[in-house]
């Protein structure tokens, strides 16, 4: 199955809003820091883009955002970014991205995978080029992290229980040796599993400038 490209469409509402649960480390949900928290939602993104770039297997990542500044620091990177409709919450968005790629292997992928590795991407959707539709659940295995579509329209679901949700609208749940895909970071725990797991540059830079050390 190797040699399908694919694109990836990743999801970022305004940074200031994101990831409240991680508040506790950054002092941003009390409105204290909401500079530091806007730039530790900006660094699980900019390490997610970063690897799904350095991916083989990725042709482009596509960013759904009206945040300028997510927008810019993505661009840097080398992802497209799209703005952030019709405004109808995460789902629509995916939808809205993946159809704005134009590809027919497509792929929503969590915004907030600071570990991941480029060659676990790649063995993921090596995998998910077997089957129409697959997804990748979190480290829980309630969530998902990874939802893939080929010939098919994305059809995500995500939010609470999304991995029961994906299996319940056909997709296949793809499994492997995959342990930064699946550590999405939404509370202070993930962040330091995450770090166990070895995080990439923007967060691992972060993380000494947190008043509430999560490792
Ligand atoms: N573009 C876009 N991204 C969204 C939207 N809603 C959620 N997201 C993104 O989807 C991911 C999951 O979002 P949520 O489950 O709402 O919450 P969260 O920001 O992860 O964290 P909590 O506030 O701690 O629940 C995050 O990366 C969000 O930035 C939306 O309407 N548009
Ligand atoms: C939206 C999801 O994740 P989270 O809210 O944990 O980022 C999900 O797993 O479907």
């Amino acid at each position: 199955m190797g040699g399908v490209r694919w694109s990836l469409v990743v999801p970022a509402k305004r940074l200031g809003a994101a990831k409240t649960r991680l508040a506790p480390l950054t002092g941003g949900g009390r409105g204290d820091r909401p500079d530091l928290h806007a730039s530790l939602v900006l660094a699980l993104l900019a390490d997610t883009v970063a690897a799904a770039r350095a991916c083989p297997a990725v042709a482009a990542v596509v960013v759904v955002t009206d945040d300028e500044r997510a927008a810019a620091t993505v661009r840097a990177l080398g992802a497209r970014t799209v703005a952030d409709e019709p405004d109808r919450g995460l789902n629509p968005a995916l939808a809205h991205g993946a159809r704005a790629t134009g590809a027919a292997a497509v792929a929503a992928l969590s915004s907030d995978l600071p570990a991941l590795r480029p060659a676990e991407l790649a063995a993921a959707l090596d995998a998910a080029a077997a089957v129409p539709r697959g997804f990748v659940a979190d480290a829980a295995g309630t969530g998902t992290t990874l939802l893939t579509a080929s010939g098919v329209p994305l059809d995500p679901h995500f939010g609470s229980g999304s991995a029961a949700a994906h299996t319940a609208a056909g997709a296949l749940a793809l499994t492997g040796d995959w342990p930064g895909l699946r550590r999405d970071v939404d509370t202070p725990a993930d962040l330091r599993e995450a770090t166990g797991l070895g995080l990439g540059p923007a967060t691992a830079a972060l993380l000494p400038r947190l008043p509430r050390p999560a490792a």
